[in-house]
Order: structure tokens, then C-alpha cells, then sequence
């Protein structure tokens, strides 16, 4: 199964506009319908595998993106996982993850990794869930496997002007209702977003809205009377206040960030794609679940190793992932040995760690050392389980 999307466009010269009603998408091939004024009948473009058969490779194929901000830190979270990538030269588009055989990583735009996914050239694939959403539409063979790779946060939204008619508006719901908007002077809303944008105007009922597109630069468009609004990423928000645009309550349409997509049809029916999403989501989630973690050891005197843990639980920051590890530390005294001392172990999030080394010295601790962790795997990723329900297995 695949997407189709179809979508009506006026030919013209650079901005093409459509409206709500005319936006339509649902499954089948990736295909779009241009229709013009001069052109006699639709022209039929299909995005990959133009043949439609499976095709018969043996290698299983992961999309990355090939510029862009995503392109770097996809590089470098795999790095960090043990994954590198090898690249022979950096205006190939194919290369291989040696720790991995058998998989091929092929750099493409992000809007392609996911057509790839869809049209089966491609098995599995890293890009921004914004890009899985807008190319993908809804189709049913794109399945997330990683939803959370803490990169690439951004978020969807529509924003309009600061000033003018705008300046009291505040809500999607205040904007709605205002009266300028009628079937001959449209809200105009400027997006690169031309799947999810009037998906959107849609489905909170905002009835008289025409979209135009462009690439780029889409927050100029309100003050250049291109657009009374625009639909079209955030993230610091600053591009929006220099262009004197502002969010509005109600107005996000997504949150994004990095996400690892792959085909259902790739996962059930081609050899080696789910043993290797199943190392790939290991690796990720061990480490991302580390990211966020120091360990911590120290020193604690105490009678007994359960009246040392009693201590260490009293405290709220100091539980660790499990409960705090309690070694004795030996020591020979008047020719005996004896453990008056216990070492202490406990992973800490990054964020509580100083209230964590002070809730430490305040039941005795000393000498805590810090170190950074990897990896934190655990019997088995919450995520490979659901995948696997997923995929009904
Ligand atoms: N300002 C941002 N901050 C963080 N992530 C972003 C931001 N803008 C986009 N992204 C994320 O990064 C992805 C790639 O965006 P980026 O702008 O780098 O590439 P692109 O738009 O494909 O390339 P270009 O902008 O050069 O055409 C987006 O799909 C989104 O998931
Ligand atoms: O909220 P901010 O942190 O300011 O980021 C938002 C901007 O980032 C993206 O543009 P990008 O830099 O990718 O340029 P582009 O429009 O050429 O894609 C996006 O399209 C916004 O314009
Ligand atoms: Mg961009």
C-alpha cells in the first residue's frame, strides 16, 4: 500500500494556490494529478518503482537525510550509538554502517526517504516527523518505530501578523470568526505544508481559506501581501518575532521531532529488516535512555548495606533506575576485617544532579564521583514490543 496524493494545481508562475475543498489524499501510488488550463488531459507522474513489483534486492536499505540541519545530527546520533556511517565519498548518495552487514544507507532529501519508504525503494528511514506526516499522508504502510530521537524539535504552526486587523487576535478560534473572510477575499495562508495545512483548516472548520506555496522565506509572505498568514515550522521562534508574526492559541498543527520510520510491507516480508530494526532500536534506546543520565558513586559509612539503601531511599532525588546498588567496602582493623564503609551507586538524571550529590552529603556521602553513562539497556526496549503488536506478531 502506498499514498496517492493528488493535488489540483493552477498553473502559473511560481506561487500556485489552492483551497481547502480542493485538497484530497488517500492510498494507492505515489501520484500527482497536475491539472492546467492548457493541458488537455492529467499528466501521471509515479514516485519510484514505476513497475509496482516488490522489488528483488537482497540488501535492506536505510533512507538518511542528505542536507539539511537533520543530516548532521542523524550522523551523529548513529555515531554515538556504535553506528557510523562510512562514506567513501561525500557526494555519493550510498553507504554502509559496517557494525551492520547487509544494509545499505542511502542520503536522500528528507520528503524522499519517506516517497522511498511508501514506494518500497527503501526499507527503513530517519527524517522529521513533520516530513513523515506531510509526504506520507496517512498511509497505513508507514509504521514510526522510534518516535522520540530528541532531535530536530520543532513544532507546525500557523501564524499570522502582529499588526493591522490581526492585532487583537490571539486564538484560531478568534480568527475563524472574524468577518473579512468570505468566498471572494479568502483567508490566504502561505505554507510548503500543502498536505497538512488545509488538513488542518479543515478539521477546525475554517471554511473561506485559499493556500498558496512557496519554498523558503514563507514569513515574509504576510508582509510582502502575499499571505495574511502562514503555515510552516518553528522551533526558537525567532524568525517568526523578526518578521512581526506571532503563534495564536490553537494554531499547532504538529510536534516534531526525529523520528525511525519503516515500511510494514519492508518489516514483514523482506529478510533481515527486522533483525535489523531490532539492533538499531536497541542501540537508540539504550542510548538515548543514557543521554539523560550520570552515574554516581560514593562512599557511605553505615552498619548494615540495608541500613545504608534505608538512608539512600529517604531521599526523593536519589532512587536511581532501580533502586541504589550497596557494596561493602572492606577494610582490615586490629587484624580484622570489617565493613564500616559502603559503596554506593545510583544513576541520576542530568538535570537533578546537584540536588542529587547534595541530598548525598546531607546523609553522609563523601567522595561522590560522577561519570557519564552510554548505554542503559534494559531486558527488553518497551518500543520492540510495540512494534511487534504492531505488526500483529
Ligand atoms: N528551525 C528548526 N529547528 C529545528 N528543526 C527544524 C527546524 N526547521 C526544520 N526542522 C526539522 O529539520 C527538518 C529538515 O529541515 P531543514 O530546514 O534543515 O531542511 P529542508 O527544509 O529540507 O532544507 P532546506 O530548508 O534547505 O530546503 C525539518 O523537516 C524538521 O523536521
Ligand atoms: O523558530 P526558528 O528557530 O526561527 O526556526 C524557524 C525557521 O527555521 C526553518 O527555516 P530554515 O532555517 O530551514 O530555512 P528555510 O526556510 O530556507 O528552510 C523554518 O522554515 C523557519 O523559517
Ligand atoms: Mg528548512
Amino acid at each position: 500500500m502506498s499514498v496517492v496524493r493528488t493535488i489540483f494545481l493552477q498553473c502559473g508562475p511560481s506561487v500556485s494556490h489552492f483551497s481547502t475543498s480542493s485538497y484530497s489524499g488517500n492510498s494507492g501510488s505515489v501520484k500527482f494529478t497536475v491539472s492546467c488550463s492548457s493541458v488537455a488531459s492529467p499528466a501521471t507522474v509515479v514516485i519510484g518503482n514505476v513497475d509496482k513489483k516488490p522489488s528483488e534486492r537482497n540488501e535492506v536499505r536505510l533512507g538518511l537525510p542528505s542536507k539539511g540541519r537533520m543530516a548532521t545530527d542523524t550522523l551523529d546520533l548513529l555515531k554515538d550509538c556504535q553506528l557510523s556511517v562510512r562514506q567513501v565519498n561525500p557526494r555519493q548518495y550510498v553507504a554502509e554502517i559496517p557494525q551492520i552487514s547487509n544494509l545499505e544507507v542511502w542520503f536522500q532529501r528528507p520528503k524522499d526517504v519517506v516517497r522511498k519508504l511508501v514506494s518500497g525503494d527503501l526499507d527503513l528511514g530517519i527524517v522529521g516527523l513533520d516530513i513523515v506526516k506531510e509526504y506520507g499522508q496517512e498511509n497505513e504502510d508507514l509504521i514510526i518505530v522510534h518516535d522520540a530521537l530528541d532531535y530536530g524539535d520543532c513544532r507546525l504552526s500557523l501564524a499570522i501578523p502582529k499588526y493591522g486587523i490581526f492585532e487583537n487576535i490571539n486564538s484560531l478560534q478568534e480568527l475563524a470568526q472574524m468577518s473579512q473572510w468570505t468566498p471572494e477575499r479568502p483567508l490566504r495562508v502561505a505554507t510548503g505544508f500543502t498536505y497538512l495545512g488545509p488538513k488542518f483548516m479543515k478539521e477546525n472548520g475554517l471554511k473561506h481559506v485559499t493556500f498558496s506555496t512557496a519554498d523558503g522565506a514563507l514569513e515574509a509572505a504576510p508582509a510582502m501581501g502575499i499571505a495574511d498568514a502562514i503555515v510552516d515550522l518553528v522551533s526558537s521562534g525567532t524568525t517568526l518575532r523578526e518578521n512581526n508574526l506571532k503563534e495564536i492559541e490553537g494554531g499547532t498543527i504538529l510536534e516534531s521531532q526525529a523520528v525511525l520510520v519503516a515500511s510494514r510491507r519492508s518489516l514483514m516480508q523482506r529478510k533481515g529488516v527486522l533483525d535489523i530494526t531490532h539492533e538499531m532500536l536497541e542501540r537508540l534506546e539504550a542510548h538515548l535512555k543514557a543521554v539523560g543520565q550520570f552515574t554516581v558513586t560514593a562512599n557511605m559509612r553505615g552498619k548494615s548495606a540495608e541500613e545504608v539503601a534505608e538512608r539512600i531511599l529517604s531521599q526523593p532525588s536519589l532512587s536511581g533506575l532501580q533502586g541504589p546498588t550497596v557494596s561493602p567496602v572492606f577494610t582490615k582493623r586490629d587484624g580484622k576485617v570489617a565493613a564500616d564503609y559502603f559503596a554506593i551507586v545510583i544513576c541520576v538524571p542530568k538535570k537533578a544532579l546537584y540536588k542529587s550529590v547534595r541530598q548525598l552529603r546531607a546523609i553522609g556521602g563523601s567522595g561522590v564521583l560522577i561519570s557519564p553513562l552510554t548505554y542503559i539497556f534494559d531486558e527488553e526496549t518497551p518500543r520492540w514490543r510495540q512494534l511487534l503488536s504492531k505488526l500483529g506478531l
